[in-house]
């Protein structure tokens, strides 16, 4: 890795400053920067993973910038030194007027490796509650979660093979690999234009991480049958399913929220997933007009998304914790009312981005006491620390009764 130049710098600092006063996202803020500007995909990828680096462990660049955490947002400078001096890199002209005593930072550097919570980048009520849901296995979760991403996609088999893929990738200078339990999943190992590659405007691939690829799988649609992704989205995984469908049988994505129904409409047609209907939840009465109509039904249910924190790390200067209660009553809700949609013998996958058993085994246990007419088939947490996934959780339950 390089120093940045000044121009990349600044958008550096400009991108920190926008995200920690405002608390957007970091991908809607590289839109919003990157937009009507002449940037290189290498200048696009080096910039956001700056900001992505510091960010992630954004308690520690403070503390070894000697920067009040709530006064980040206006020293970035200093947090981009910081950047720099961990990695052996002379910091651009930019910041000479940011920069930092090299001795006390040398200091705070080594009191820093002492303590791994601080290194890892971890707040206190992430740390208590990470200690209180995971145990012994949290120290392992935390350093996995302070990692930066990996780059993953989807081949998308409705119009291509993973072979032919790599092939196209490879022509363009991007360099993939296969990953292992994950069919249909490549592993990006170079940086590159992907999302102007031909493979890309022909709908060959969705960028999708490994471990979402698996929740999805772990549907086990066929051809032919009636499936319902009731918590759709922008549609991730619904595409996945479209797949695993080959075009066959029905598909009904549904979501609260009218404008990700939209995106997920068109990634569908540029994917060729012809089979997928899109249907807005205005009221209970659009689950009700459809009970026991599901072969299939996926519940991706809204979450604290604390599995996802290598990819969406401002999670974390957040205090989480607070939501976790309106949250897991939302999601017994959903899988409360939404079972209902299933047949007789219909599975159901319900899925989180979280590896918080309060969101995930202990919800399940509670829907299966409440519903003796469902059993569980099987379940799994996709831990961040044993795949280099992103985390995350399904169960996979059975309908035996009306
Ligand atoms: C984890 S996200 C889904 C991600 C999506 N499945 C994917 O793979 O891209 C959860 C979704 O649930 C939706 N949602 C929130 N409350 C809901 C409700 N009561 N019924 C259905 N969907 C809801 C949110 O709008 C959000 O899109």
């Amino acid at each position: 890795m390089s120093a940045l130049s000044i121009r990349q710098a600044e958008f550096v600092t400009q991108i920190l400053s926008h995200v920690l006063s405002q608390f957007t996202s970091l991908d809607r803020a590289y839109s919003q920067h990157f937009a009507n500007q002449a940037l290189s995909s290498s200048d696009k990828s080096l910039i956001s993973q700056c900001c992505g680096d510091i960010i992630r462990r954004l308690n520690l660049f403070c503390y070894l910038a000697d920067v009040p955490q709530d006064e980040a947002s206006e020293q970035p400078e200093k947090l981009l030194t910081v950047w720099h001096y961990l990695q052996q890199l002379d910091a651009p002209m930019l910041l000479k007027q940011a920069m930092l005593n090299r001795a006390e930072f040398d200091e705070r550097l080594a009191q820093a490796k002492q303590q791994s919570q601080l290194w890892q980048g971890c707040p206190d009520w992430l740390e208590s509650l990470g200690q209180s849901q995971l145990g012994a296995a949290w120290p392992k979760e935390r350093e996995a979660m302070a990692q930066r991403p990996g780059r993953f996609i989807r081949v998308n088999t409705l119009k291509t093979t993973s072979h032919e893929l790599q092939a196209s990738l490879q022509q363009a200078g991007i360099a993939s690999e296969t990953v292992a339990d994950a069919p249909e999943a490549l592993s990006i190992l170079s940086e590159g234009a992907l999302f102007q590659t031909e493979a890309y405007q022909s709908g060959w691939f969705e960028q999708q991480d490994a471990g979402s690829q698996l929740v999805a799988a772990a549907l086990d649609v066929k051809p032919g049958m009636k499936v319902f992704d009731a918590c759709a989205g922008n549609g991730g995984k619904t595409l996945a399913l479209a797949a695993a469908m080959q075009g066959r049988g029905r598909l009904l994505a549904m979501d609260v929220e009218e404008w990700k129904l939209k995106n997920l409409k068109q990634r569908a047609k540029r994917a060729g997933a012809h089979n997928v209907e899109t249907r807005l939840i205005e009221s209970s009465k659009t689950i009700k007009r459809r009970k026991m109509t599901a072969d299939r039904l996926l519940l991706d249910v809204p979450c604290s998304g604390l599995g996802v924190l290598k990819r969406k790390p401002l999670a974390k200067w957040h205090d989480t914790a607070e939501r976790l209660g309106h949250l897991t009553q939302l999601q017994q809700d959903i899988l409360q009312r939404y079972s209902q949609l299933l047949k007789v013998e219909g599975i159901l996958v319900y899925a989180t981005c979280s590896i918080l058993p309060i969101e995930n085994e202990l919800q399940v246990k509670q829907f299966l006491q409440n519903n003796p007419n469902f059993t569980l088939l099987e379940q799994q947490t996709i831990s961040p620390s044993e795949t280099g996934f992103d985390g995350f959780y399904w169960a996979k339950i059975q309908r035996q009764q009306a």
